[in-house]
């Protein structure tokens, strides 16, 4: 097959939808720069850019051959009568066909800056082997370092900020403080209510009690990948410093620390480059960096983090390793946590844990061969806010065990949680009767009623009471959301947000009449500096007297109003996808599950079920579909742990 008859094949299966344009652009590109570059090798560039669409950071050579029939299975499926001739076929050595490529740089060897590289089994655009050695490094740094500090002040006032635990079970948060005191790299990882920010208050805490004596200064930075998250880290962490307040200093430290903020607004992003102000040659000025949502960094924002973070100062990580990763390519926290349920502390990490914390570990998180990174990572395993239903159902998905999921969404089990069993009829959509049940709600679980209800009340001309009514109607909102697996369809969330706005008209509780109506809720979907408003936050357009509509977004306690014609990047918000509501809870969470399981996962349902409180419903045709998703684990490609460990091992 020539190579311009493989370029057909791929560009009819870009107009099919099956690659993206821009897979087969690259592709095009490199062939450009390297005319001798084999078919397979064409075809295999437009697989790792399809690959790194999807979030993976490289693809394992030894798997190409499945990637390429998954490829022309697809084609197949989408109707694409172009297909590869058997020629075009990986080769079982692809190292040959490599290293006679201008575009491939072979790690190891001289390096010309190919656009290309190939490390230990894997290829690599450059930009993320760059990123992954980077993280790597960095990260390999930080663990050689042990900090000075006074262990047995630091000893007492671990004991004062964690109560014995009962039955002499294992603290985990207090070791998570004292495995925190010792290093300048500390993943905390535990799901939801397991005391993430409960811990990272006391370590706060302290840090400052432990803080430079001379200069009594500690610089903390508080930051989260969405001005959401960003929001709910700051209130968290000043709701458990406030619990706190007995201890002497606690209200100096409450004041020294900001506002948290977006990883992007802390590192100074530029506007449309990928640089930032804060860069390996203008370091953060900090002593502490504290990221929560750590799962929703991505490679390439880890790494430029870790570029700009002083060698001194500390890094502590929150997050749910579990949690859908980003968007973006990379699954940083996840891949550092992979070895976190087994905790692998050395018997010298025991020891040093069990003289500042005073609780021996039990044997089988002991491991004499336990690697660096494992020494700096810790797994919170007690939920303070989840025991019921919604708990349990979200460690069945976790475990993998779809049979206990099924049998708690049951109606005999307890009405937290619940399935919506959709029987779609040529007279009733999926959409009407998602909407429906987001209108009404049902027993035990709000819907958007009573937000519906506060509505219908006349707005106050009083400023003040305006204020108080809007605060009202915003938080009446988030007792519920839907959210969908996938974006179009009548699945997805369009559909569902048009389904909503109508039978919220049709009962007479909205009229919504043109883009703009009074009670449109929005998401805004860019950040916009000059606005004040971040990526994530959801807003309501609200009438106001005198004025015509106004945007009205919660920000912690305080109001902001915009004119929707402002507001140009924005979407309807009475349903999301998982991905956007992440960092976010509701009282009550509908999932929708599509009629397909392509593109669920495991993290999905499991992101989808722990954004919920006090209910949850599941809406979906057929369980068989949840059955498949739970049992899909999407695992991505990448070489950060083999890396790191390689590192600590030379
Ligand atoms: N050891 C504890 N003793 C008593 N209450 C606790 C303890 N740990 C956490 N909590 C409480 O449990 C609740 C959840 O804790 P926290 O918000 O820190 O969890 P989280 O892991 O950060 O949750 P999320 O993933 O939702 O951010 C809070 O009200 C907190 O005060």
């Amino acid at each position: 097959m020539t190579q311009q008859e493989v370029f057909e094949v791929l560009h009819d299966w870009a107009q099919q939808g099956v690659l993206r344009r821009l897979d087969v652009a690259l592709a095009r590109f490199l062939h450009e720069l390297c005319p001798q570059m084999p078919s397979a090798l064409v075809v295999g560039v437009a697989i790792l850019a399809d690959l790194e669409g999807r979030g993976h950071t490289c693809v394992m050579l030894d798997e190409m051959p499945q990637h390429l029939a998954a490829l022309k299975e697809r084609a197949l499926q989408a109707g694409s009568t172009c297909s590869l001739a058997p020629d075009v076929v990986w080769p079982l050595d692809a190292m040959p066909m490599l290293r006679a490529c201008a575009v491939v740089h072979v790690e190891g060897e001289e390096d010309a800056g190919a656009p290309l590289v190939v490390s230990a089994g894997r290829l690599y655009l450059r930009r993320y082997w760059r990123d992954e050695c980077t993280v790597a490094a960095r990260i390999h740094e930080r663990l050689q370092y042990e900090t000075g500090f006074d262990a047995s002040r630091a000893a007492a006032m671990l004991a004062r900020l964690f109560p014995p635990a009962p039955d002499h079970e294992v603290d985990w948060q207090k070791l998570a403080c004292a495995v925190a005191l010792r290093g300048r790299f500390t993943l905390i990882t535990g799901g939801p209510g397991t005391g993430k920010t409960h811990t990272a208050a006391r370590l706060l805490a302290l840090l400052w009690a432990n803080r430079d004596e001379a200069t009594q200064a500690l610089r903390v930075a508080l930051a989260a990948p969405t001005g959401k998250a960003a929001a709910r880290l700051k209130q968290s962490i000043d709701r458990e410093l406030g619990k706190l307040s007995g201890l002497e200093g606690m209200s100096d430290l409450s004041h020294s620390l900001g506002p948290a903020r977006t990883l992007h607004s802390l590192l100074g992003a530029r506007p449309d480059t990928r640089r930032f102000a804060c860069n390996a040659a203008h370091l953060l000025d900090v002593d502490v960096l504290l990221i929560d949502e750590a799962s929703m960094v991505h490679l390439e924002m880890m790494a430029a983090v870790l570029e700009a973070l002083p060698p001194a100062a500390r890094l502590i990580l929150l997050g749910d390793k579990d949690q859908l990763a980003s968007v973006e390519a990379g699954a940083v926290l996840g891949e550092l946590c992979r070895g976190a349920e087994q905790g692998r502390y050395t018997p010298e990490t025991s020891q040093a844990l069990e003289a500042l914390a005073g609780t021996a570990l039990p044997a089988c998180f002991i491991d004499p061969e336990g690697p660096l990174l494992s020494q700096q990572v810790v797994m919170l395993r007690k939920s303070h806010r989840f025991g019921g239903a919604i708990g349990q159902l979200a460690f069945a998905v976790q475990n993998g065990d779809a049979d206990t999921a099924l049998r708690l969404l049951q109606p005999s089990h307890d009405p937290a949680v619940r399935l919506l069993p959709v029987a779609v009829s040529p007279a009733v959509s999926v959409a009407q009767i998602v909407a429906e049940l987001a209108v009404r709600g049902r027993a035990h679980a709000a819907g958007y009623a009573a937000y519906a209800e506060l509505l219908q009340q006349q707005p106050p001309a009083d400023p003040q009471k305006w204020d108080d009514w809007a605060g009202r109607v915003l938080r009446a909102f988030d007792r519920c959301r839907v959210l969908c697996a996938v974006r179009e369809g009548p699945w997805g969330v369009s559909a569902l947000n048009e389904a909503i706005a109508a039978q919220l008209d049709a009962l007479g509780q909205l009229r919504c009449r043109g883009t703009w109506y009074a009670g449109r809720p929005v998401m805004v979907t860019r950040n916009d500096p000059d606005l004040g408003v971040l990526n994530g936050d959801v807003g309501i357009a609200l009438p106001m007297a005198g004025h015509d509509l106004r945007v009205v977004f919660l920000q912690g306690q305080a109001l902001r109003t915009v004119s929707p014609s402002r507001l140009a990047d924005v979407q309807t918000a009475f349903a999301m996808t998982v991905h956007q509501s992440q960092g976010s809870e509701f009282e009550h969470t509908v999932l929708v599950l599509p009629e397909h399981h392509a593109g669920l996962s495991r993290e999905l349902i499991y992101t989808g079920i722990t954004r919920a409180r006090e209910a949850f419903t599941l809406a979906c045709a057929d369980v068989q579909i949840l059955r498949e998703g739970i049992e899909r684990v999407t695992r991505r490609a990448s070489g950060l742990l083999w890396r790191i460990d390689k590192l600590s091992s030379s």
